[in-house]
């Protein structure tokens, strides 16, 4: 299982010409691809394209032989989404809410659909919460309910749209592990603003930034653009102001004197800066201009 996605010339402009996607082109192949991007880089929009949610302003998304527009339909039934914002019904339990989902999407025999409902609670280490409400439900088991409803009817690919967002280390980690192991029998696109989210497990990877595409390509290879330009060192607090280039600042930790500082830069940008092993927090800041301490 798993297909081919293709993403071609895609463009959408909102009202009042507010550009959110310039010409993108990009392939998902089989497995876990990241997308990744600061708040507002066209994330969101990109995948409620390719969800058949929105319509584009111009450009094409192929699933194998179906085009968004032309085959909306044939492209639902291959598809598992999960938007940022996942309407729950609260005051159902968790096999309620699935069971309600799976009637939705067209399982009409209620036998089948309740070993269904079972089995995807169980893949979502739910089952034993099943019978609870959701309002009881933390983060990181409301993100996973929210996977097993997109789950239902099997599908190809799925579009999870930050699924973290919110979620503590450990919720996250957890949650990650399922996403690679869904992975390894379909397309999953994951979007996050969170290098951590994909340093690890993703086989493919784009970068957005402002609406442009603005890598794709391996973790490894994007890694490499950052070698020899990853410099970490102590600076005193009354020199941080000379610091040029803030917004490529990896992180800021207030010491006893001053701060250690992690950057990139083509050259040594303060005194007594030494070379680093490189990230791909590193690589991204480079890419977005996206420090998150500058
Ligand atoms: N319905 C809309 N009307 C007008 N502008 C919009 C609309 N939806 C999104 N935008 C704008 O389009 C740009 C891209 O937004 P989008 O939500 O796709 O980004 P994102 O990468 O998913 O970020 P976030 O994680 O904050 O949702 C932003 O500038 C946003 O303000």
């Amino acid at each position: 299982m798993g297909m081919e996605i293709k993403i071609t010339a895609l463009s959408k402009r909102y009202a009042k010409e507010r550009i959110a996607l310039h010409d993108i082109n990009l392939t998902i192949g089989k497995g876990l691809f990241g997308l990744l991007g600061p708040n507002g880089a066209g994330k969101s929009t990109l995948m409620q394209i390719m969800a058949t949610v929105m319509s584009p302003t111009s450009g094409q998304v192929e699933y194998g032989a179906y085009r968004i527009g032309k085959d909306n339909h044939q492209i639902r039934q291959l598809l598992g989404y999960m938007p940022q914002k996942l309407g729950l019904y609260e005051k159902l339990t968790g096999e309620e809410f699935l069971n309600y989902i799976a009637l939705l999407k067209g399982m009409k025999d209620p036998v089948a659909r309740r070993l269904k409902v079972r089995e995807l609670l169980e893949k979502v280490n739910l089952g034993d919460k099943a019978k609870r409400k959701i309002k009881t439900y933390s983060g990181g088991m409301k993100q996973r309910i929210g996977i097993a409803q997109a789950l239902i009817g099997d599908p190809q690919v799925m579009i999870v749209d930050e699924p973290t967002a919110g979620l503590d280390p450990k919720e996250r980690i957890r949650f990650r592990d399922l996403l690679e192991e869904l992975g390894l029998e379909r397309t999953i696109l994951l979007s996050t603003h969170i290098v951590a989210d994909i340093e690890t497990s993703c086989s493919g990877l784009a970068v957005m930034n402002q609406g442009e595409l603005v890598y794709q390509g391996t973790i490894p290879r994007l890694i490499e653009k950052v070698n020899g330009k990853v410099w970490t060192g102590q600076i005193h607090a009354e020199d941080v102001h000379t610091l040029v280039h803030k917004s490529s600042i990896v992180s800021r930790r207030r010491t006893a004197e001053g701060y250690d500082i992690r950057m990139v830069a083509d050259s040594a940008p303060f005194h007594g800066a030494v070379l680093a092993q490189p990230g791909l927090e590193d690589a991204y800041i480079l890419l977005t201009g996206s420090g998150s301490h500058a």
